[in-house]
Parts: C-alpha cells; sequence; structure tokens
C-alpha cells in the first residue's frame, strides 16, 4: 500500500451557471482501500467523480489521479482508471458478454470476462441485447464494464442502486476483493448499511463541500453512522 493518495482533489470548485455543485472540494483515496463517499441528492457526489475521471473540468482546484491531471490525461492513464456511471452508457443493441469481451480487447492484461460473468450472474442473460435488461442486470454489466480492465482506480457511482439482496452481497464481496488486490476503489452510496459494511474510509459530501472524512469509527462516533450523518447533513445549510 503506497503513501501517496490514488486520487487527491484539492479546494475543487464546479459550476453550472448559478448552481455551485462544488466549492472547494478536498478529499482523497488510497490504494488498497474502499472509500465511500455519502452524501445527499445534489450534493456534488456525481460531479466530483465526473471530475475525477476527466469527464469534467474543474473551474478551480488540483486533481491528481495516479499522480496525472485527469483533464489531460493520455489514453495510457485512462486505461489506468475504471469507471462505473449511473445511467451506464452502455451500447444498447449489444449482448452484454459480447460486449464485456470487446472491451477487454483494449487491455493488455483484462480480467477473466468468464470468471467475471459468472461472478456477477450476467451468465443468466448472456443472450439478452443491454436495451431489453432490467435496470440490475444493465449495472451488473457496468460494473463489470468497470473491472474489465483490471485499473488501479476504480470509480464505481451507486454500484448497488436497485440490486436485490444476493446481486447486492456478490457486489460487495467483488468490491472488497477488488480493494484488496490494491486497486484505489471509490464508491458512492445511500445505503449507511453499505458504507458501514465495505468503507476503509467514508467522505461525506455536503452542498459541495466535505462535512466530515476518516474512517468509518471516526466519522460515526459513538452515536452510528446514520445520527452523524444527519447531523452533518442538516447542520451545513447551502
Ligand atoms: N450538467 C449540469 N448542468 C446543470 N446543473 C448540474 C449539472 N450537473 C450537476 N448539476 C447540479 O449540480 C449539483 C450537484 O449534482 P450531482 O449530480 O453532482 O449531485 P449528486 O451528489 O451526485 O446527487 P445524487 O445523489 O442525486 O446522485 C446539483 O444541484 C445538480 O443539479
Amino acid at each position: 500500500m503506497t503513501l501517496t493518495p490514488a486520487l487527491e482533489m484539492t479546494g475543487v470548485s464546479r459550476r453550472f451557471g448559478t448552481t455551485e455543485a462544488l466549492r472547494g472540494l478536498t478529499w482523497s483515496a488510497r490504494a488498497g482501500e474502499v472509500t465511500c463517499v455519502l452524501g445527499p441528492n445534489g450534493a456534488g457526489k456525481t460531479t466530483a467523480m465526473e471530475i475525477a475521471t476527466g469527464l469534467q473540468r474543474p473551474d478551480e482546484g488540483s486533481v491528481r489521479v495516479l499522480g496525472t491531471d485527469p483533464w489531460h490525461a493520455p489514453a495510457a492513464h485512462r486505461a489506468r482508471v475504471g469507471v462505473m456511471l449511473q445511467d451506464g452508457g452502455l451500447p444498447q443493441s449489444v449482448r452484454p458478454v459480447r460486449l464485456l469481451e470487446h472491451l477487454a480487447r483494449f487491455w493488455d492484461r483484462p480480467a477473466d470476462v468468464d470468471a467475471l460473468v459468472m461472478r456477477l450472474g450476467i451468465d443468466a442473460y448472456a443472450g439478452t441485447t443491454v436495451r431489453r435488461l432490467s435496470g440490475g442486470q444493465r449495472q451488473r454489466v457496468a460494473l463489470a464494464a468497470a473491472l474489465v480492465g483490471r485499473p488501479e482506480v476504480v470509480f464505481l457511482d451507486e454500484p448497488t442502486a436497485g440490486l436485490d439482496p444476493h446481486a447486492r452481497r456478490e457486489v460487495h464481496a467483488l468490491v472488497r476483493e477488488t480493494a484488496d488486490s490494491g486497486v484505489a476503489t471509490v464508491v458512492t452510496t445511500h445505503s449507511f448499511e453499505e458504507a458501514e459494511r465495505l468503507a476503509d474510509r467514508v467522505v461525506v459530501i455536503v452542498a459541495g463541500r466535505v462535512a466530515a472524512a476518516g474512517t468509518v469509527a471516526e466519522v460515526a462516533g459513538p452515536q452510528g453512522l446514520e445520527t452523524a450523518y444527519f447531523a452533518l447533513a442538516d447542520g451545513s445549510a447551502r
């Protein structure tokens, strides 16, 4: 495990017209750890993920992922970063296994597609095009797509939203293993239970700023994560 964070965001601001989505956001994530990002709807979590993956440019502040500014990063950097965003962005008319095999060819040392497919239960609907999959099935394909390149840093935006309990358990195990293999694994979630179960570190974003960050025990304190979260979210008015 390295001491230099795999991700460092310092003083990042991002405006959309009059909306200040991020207001001096400062946080980091380390290799070999699951960092869970919590925060109310509209707090800026997705914007932070999109900036970290180079899809958006911050108006102010500094961003380093594996030591590189993601906005100006070359293809070789992007190959080291996996991302699963909300709404997936998957091509619609392809069958899932074919899609994953296609994606795997972009990398020198991809994950074993068959193993990933079995692991996430994608084999059960291998013959169905992405368009016809349920939300949860599509979610699992998007997760597999984020991991197939064996990234060093992975951003998973609400990877278990809408999943049934079995799929959620499998995703949790896969997220844990991914982090244990040395990957900096950043997971946004609205579930306290998920954060308590998965997170090595928690970052709570409220109104575009970090309201608290640390281990689950540090952020939760004696009253538990849920109570601490509501105190933070209610205490930081926009
Ligand atoms: N492209 C955009 N144009 C205008 N406003 C935007 C855009 N993207 C995000 N916003 C606004 O920025 C703020 C932060 O949005 P963001 O999606 O990052 O929040 P979030 O924490 O991911 O929310 P959720 O939990 O609902 O996914 C919101 O007020 C949102 O309306």
